[in-house]
């Protein structure tokens, strides 16, 4: 079974799609966080969430949630185009309130001030939920994805809604810590931290990964929710945990961090960015490792 954030017909549900074998079902989770959890459990054998929106920037329930609990890994990633469907109930009367996910809403800011500027704007737990409440009369429209038409019977006002065109969200699939999927050549690591409070501490991590040719992908910063001043680093870098330049990185992270959590080493869904120059960091490592047998010198 893999656990998805729904209820039915939300984007998260494309990207499980995408990730899921054909005997495997799929099952709905409210939130993010309920997702996650069936998969702590083992109830379910995976979770797909999303993580960021090239809009919006990330989703915060997600990153909170991965840091709450269990450590999860992730082993799979997609990255999917963004465009919305509006969706009415037949026949109803004036839109007066329109309904969304908060990230949907932010990115059709545009076209609700041009085509609705009088309705009231209210935030949802996703997309999907927002076409169930239009359905049970709670809200008047419903920002969602285009899969949506197919679980609610509703009525499409408009297709191919963006301010952006070319949005895009990218999503992870996770499972309870295991062997990590082979090196592909085209992989992402993701790792969260609390770097040490003292002067240079971020400039430290950022030059572990510097000094080994990484490319940075991703930089992010929450809160810790302890202390004011206290955040946690989201980092994704480019290249695997195999990769010894990788496992040394991560290695210098764990030094000068006083929490660290690995999130996945996995294949990126659009292949590309820095050229990674393994070749120098393997020969090196085997170098050492025959010096270490006392086979070199
Ligand atoms: O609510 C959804 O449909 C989601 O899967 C989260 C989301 C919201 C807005 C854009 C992309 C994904």
């Amino acid at each position: 079974m893999l656990a998805y954030f729904g209820p039915r017909g939300t984007f998260t549900e494309q990207a499980a799609r995408g990730f899921a074998t054909p005997q495997q079902e799929l099952v709905p989770f409210d939130t993010v966080p309920a997702a996650l959890t069936a998969t702590r459990r083992g109830e379910t054998e995976a979770a797909c969430v999303p993580v960021e929106n090239s809009v919006e920037g990330a989703v915060p329930a997600t990153m909170d949630a991965l840091t709450e609990g269990e450590p999860l890994v992730a082993v799979a990633e997609a990255v999917l185009p963004v465009r919305f469907s509006v969706l009415r109930r037949p026949g109803g009367g004036p839109v007066r309130t329109v309904a969304s996910h908060p990230h949907a809403l932010a990115q059709v800011r545009h076209w609700l001030a041009e085509h609705l500027p009088d309705a009231e704007v209210v935030a949802t737990t996703s997309t999907s939920a927002a076409a169930r409440a239009v359905l049970n009369g709670d809200f008047d429209a419903a920002v969602s994805a285009p899969v949506a038409v197919r679980h609610y019977p509703l009525e499409v006002m408009a297709t191919d809604v963006a301010d952006v065109r070319d949005a895009k969200t990218r999503f992870l699939l996770f499972r309870r810590p295991g062997p990590l999927p082979e090196p592909t050549g085209h992989d992402r690591t993701s790792v969260v931290c609390t770097a040490a409070d003292r002067v240079g501490a971020l400039a430290d991590l950022l030059a572990e990964l510097a000094l080994r040719g990484i490319n940075l992908t991703r930089i992010e910063s929450r809160p810790t929710k302890d202390r004011l001043g206290e955040y946690r680093f989201y980092i994704d870098l480019d290249g695997h945990a195999a990769e010894p330049r990788v496992g040394d990185a991560l290695a210098g992270l764990h030094r000068h961090c006083q929490h660290i959590r690995f999130l996945g080493s996995y294949p990126k869904a659009e292949p590309g960015g820095v050229p990674a120059g393994n070749d120098a960091f393997v020969s090196a490592a085997g170098w050492v490792a025959d010096i270490r047998e006392g086979r070199g010198a």
